[in-house]
């Protein structure tokens, strides 16, 4: 569904640069921000990078690898970009320069349907938590495990946890929502949230720091223009059912 698929690879926009393309790290199961539809990358990280490399003329290269690869492939020069969900944090912002915020996320808590025991942070005691490596949920997990006495279970990937939890593997997971509302509407999968948001953050783009100021500047520039245009809440409602 929606635009043309064919601009992996060098778009070359209007000439107004030189036309370089840029390697961008995405984590390719990560619906509805990033995901694979019959071997095409979709979602709407992809359509709003894609979306600014043609109007900030550059193209792009994707490079789909597991979250907890991303910052490390950035460091070692080995992406020039990531845009993953990934969440603003003062922690990655002393190894990354991120955008200007594009999403409004934040952790919440999803239990099977039948569960009937938790409800909250306090009722984990003992319980199993599937968490994601190199998340924000990962690192909240550790943040509070002794405060709560729960056990972290670590996976590498989203689909993972989701399927720990249905199978009864894990008690509970820790998930950004409109990610946890995406794959309860489309996986079927038996699962509920439950309590209040635990947290409150924003997803940004991020190039490495210090060295692409240049690259970062078109980023915000591209996402303005989008904004601006309506393209922007286009890409989100194609994606995200208000
Ligand atoms: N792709 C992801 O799993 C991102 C999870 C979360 N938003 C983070 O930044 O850690």
């Amino acid at each position: 569904c929606g635009s043309d698929e064919s601009e992996e690879g060098a778009t070359s926009g209007d000439g107004s640069s030189e036309g370089e393309t840029y390697t961008v790290g995405i984590d390719t199961t990560y619906p509805p921000f990033e995901f694979e539809v019959d071997g095409e990358y979709t979602g709407i990280d992809i359509d709003l990078i894609k979306a600014i490399a043609e109007n900030q003329g550059f193209g792009i290269e994707f490079s789909p690898m597991d979250f907890g690869g991303i910052i490390p492939a950035l460091q070692a020069d080995q992406l020039d970009v990531a845009i993953a969900g990934m969440s603003i944090t003062e922690e990655r912002q002393a190894v990354v320069d991120f955008s200007d915020p594009y999403f409004d996320a934040g952790l919440s808590l999803v239990v099977a349907e039948e569960n009937t025991d938790i409800m909250a942070l306090e009722d984990l005691e003992g319980k199993t938590v599937a968490v994601k490596s190199g998340t924000t949920g990962a690192q909240f997990a550790r943040d509070n495990e002794a405060e709560y006495g729960y056990t972290v279970a670590q996976f590498e990937d989203s689909p993972s946890m989701f399927q720990e939890v249905s199978n009864g593997n894990a008690d509970v997971l820790l998930e950004d929502y409109p990610v946890i509302a995406y794959a309860i509407a489309e996986s079927g999968l038996a699962l509920k949230t439950v309590g209040e948001r635990l947290t409150g953050d924003q997803y940004g783009i991020a190039v490495l720091k210090g060295e692409n100021a240049e690259l970062l500047e078109q980023i915000n520039a591209g996402l303005q223009e989008l904004r601006d245009s309506g393209e922007y809440d286009e890409i989100l409602a194609k994606y995200i059912a208000e």
